[in-house]
């Protein structure tokens, strides 16, 4: 069988510089203007270069800190990398983040028209897709409230409703299963099932070592910013425990 390539990187690397100088205040500024800047690197993707097939659901896993939102951002296109690393990516892509661009001043519908439409759904799909994606929160009693009185389970099951339906050929899904009570959470893993990882590459970024083993096909290992190993599932998870 020909595998088609959904995602590629070559020689991939993303460093940060921190600064201790960072105030907040022109006061700050005055009584620190003598003060040293430690400035600091840190590496936090070493030299990657994997490659994902399409319509693959891929794991990634490793202690806090070993650079997988790094990575899943880099892949995204969040971030860009360190020169001379290369991402390349057949179609559209996007990173599912709860909550994230929903403006708390807006109703929970005027929220599922500025979100919907930021996830490649044309306005004429939201109006079809209104009512069910409503229902799926389970929040139709509180259609025209405010988002700001919302708890953040609801507006996590708001923004999972939305993105379940959104458009787009990969889609990275990082830290999402831990959405909602348990009830919502069933659903909300079977919803994803059923449009996303059944369908399209997904990649999965997750401290579940259940979640990981239940859905991914290949797993990556980040450590320390170094890919430690990519492959099969079952083989990434017992190294990953070996490290602990
Ligand atoms: N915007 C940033 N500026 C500076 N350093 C950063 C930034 N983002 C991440 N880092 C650093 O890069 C390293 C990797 O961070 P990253 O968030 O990718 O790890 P992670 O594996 O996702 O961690 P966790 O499991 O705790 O979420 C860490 O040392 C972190 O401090």
């Amino acid at each position: 069988m020909n595998k088609e390539i959904s995602l590629q990187l070559s020689n991939v690397n993303k460093t940060f510089r921190t600064s201790s100088k960072s105030f907040s205040t022109l006061r700050d500024r005055l009584i620190n203007f003598y003060k040293k800047n430690d400035v600091k690197t840190i590496k936090a993707l070493k030299d990657i270069n994997l490659e994902i097939y399409s319509g693959e659901t891929i794991g990634v896993i490793g202690r806090n800190g070993s650079g997988k939102s790094t990575l899943t951002k880099i892949m995204s296109g969040t971030f860009i990398p360190d020169r001379g690393g290369q991402v390349t990516k057949n179609g559209t892509s996007l990173l599912l983040n709860l909550g994230v661009g929903f403006s708390h001043e807006l109703s929970a519908r005027e929220n599922i028209y500025v979100n919907g439409s930021t996830l490649g759904l044309r306005i004429s799909e939201i109006d079809e897709l209104f009512d069910e994606i409503l229902e799926f929160s389970e929040l139709e009693d509180f259609k025209d409230t405010k988002i700001k009185y919302f708890s953040s389970g609801m507006i996590q099951r708001l923004s999972f409703s939305i993105a379940i339906f959104a458009k787009a050929d990969i889609i990275f899904l990082d830290e999402v299963f831990a959405v909602g009570d348990d009830k919502f959470r069933k659903k909300a893993t079977e919803a994803l099932k059923q449009n996303w990882l059944r369908n399209r590459t997904s990649i999965i970024v997750s401290h579940s070592i259940g979640t990981i083993k239940e859905h991914c096909d290949r797993t990556v290992l980040l450590h320390k910013g170094e890919l430690k190993f990519f492959g099969d599932t079952e083989k990434a998870i017992a190294l990953y425990q070996e490290l602990e």
